[in-house]
């Protein structure tokens, strides 16, 4: 079967800066893919590449069989790729449950002028409704997204992200920034995203990494240093020495 996202030797420069070299992994169904490395080491920017955000210079990306590497964001995502930023995205004053609606009508293509008589598509309404519960954000259905805790932000970000219904679902820092307190409520989020989904993320807390990764890519100075499972990933002497310390 082909993967739901392969990466063949994906490579950007930013002028004499060599972001990403030679990057090739592939992600599958119920994969659980952490992305680890130290600062700048171009996670990111391979995010972007995967998403579209920023076109590689050379290699490809392909996505459920198809070669995607030249298309707009917006083709990759009806082919089944969702993402969330790093850096809050979402409409501060609009009510949550209004954000969702919005992400399922742009899903759907529904103009937005439809979107004015939301209210007549009691369908969407519901969709959105159940992302909101399955979510634990049920009773801020009616707050501003600008009032919430910045740990419940992320949980919107997410929801907006499974209102596309993906295939392969890219996290960026999800944990970052998030107090302590909050962090149990994102990671049973993570926890309950569904078991055939592909995931990869992007993430510097470990405990959290080594919890959730089925396997683990170690990028150092663009490149790929280590792949394999978290127990490998543990051991490997060249990760310890790069980033994990000892
Ligand atoms: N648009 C850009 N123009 C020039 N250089 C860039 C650009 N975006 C990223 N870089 C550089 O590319 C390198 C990799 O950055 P990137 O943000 O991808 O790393 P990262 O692994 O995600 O880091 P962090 O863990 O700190 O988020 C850095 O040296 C960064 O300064």
């Amino acid at each position: 079967m082909s993967p739901l996202l392969q990466l063949r030797q994906v490579d950007k420069r930013y002028g004499g800066l060599h972001v990403t070299r030679q990057v090739s992994f592939r992600l599958d169904a119920g994969d659980r893919l952490a992305l680890i490395g130290p600062n700048g080491a171009g996670k990111t920017t391979l995010v972007h590449q995967i998403s579209g955000v920023v076109p590689s210079d050379s290699g490809e990306v392909w996505l459920r069989g198809e070669n995607v590497t030249r298309l707009p964001q917006a083709r990759r995502v009806r082919h089944g790729l969702a993402r969330t930023f790093q850096i809050t995205t979402l409409a501060p004053h609009l009510p949550v449950q209004r954000q969702i609606e919005m992400a399922l009508f742009e899903r759907e293509g529904l103009s937005a002028s439809a979107w004015r008589s939301v209210d007549s598509y009691p369908a969407l309404t519901a969709e959105a409704q159940e992302l909101l519960g399955r979510f634990g954000l049920r009773a801020h259905a009616a707050t501003a997204t600008e009032d919430l805790a910045y740990g419940e932000q992320r949980l919107i970000e997410m929801a907006l992200a499974m209102a596309l219904r993906p295939k392969v679902l890219l996290l960026d820092e999800p944990m970052a920034g998030v107090p302590k307190g909050d962090g149990a409520r994102l990671l049973s989020a993570l926890d309950a995203l569904p078991k055939d989904l592909g995931v990869l993320i992007i993430e510097h807390d470990m405990d959290l990494v080594f919890r959730f990764a089925n396997r683990i890519v170690v990028l150092c100075e663009g490149a790929v240093l280590a792949e394999g499972s978290p127990d490998d990933i543990r051991r490997d002497p060249r990760v310890r020495a790069a980033y994990l310390g000892n």
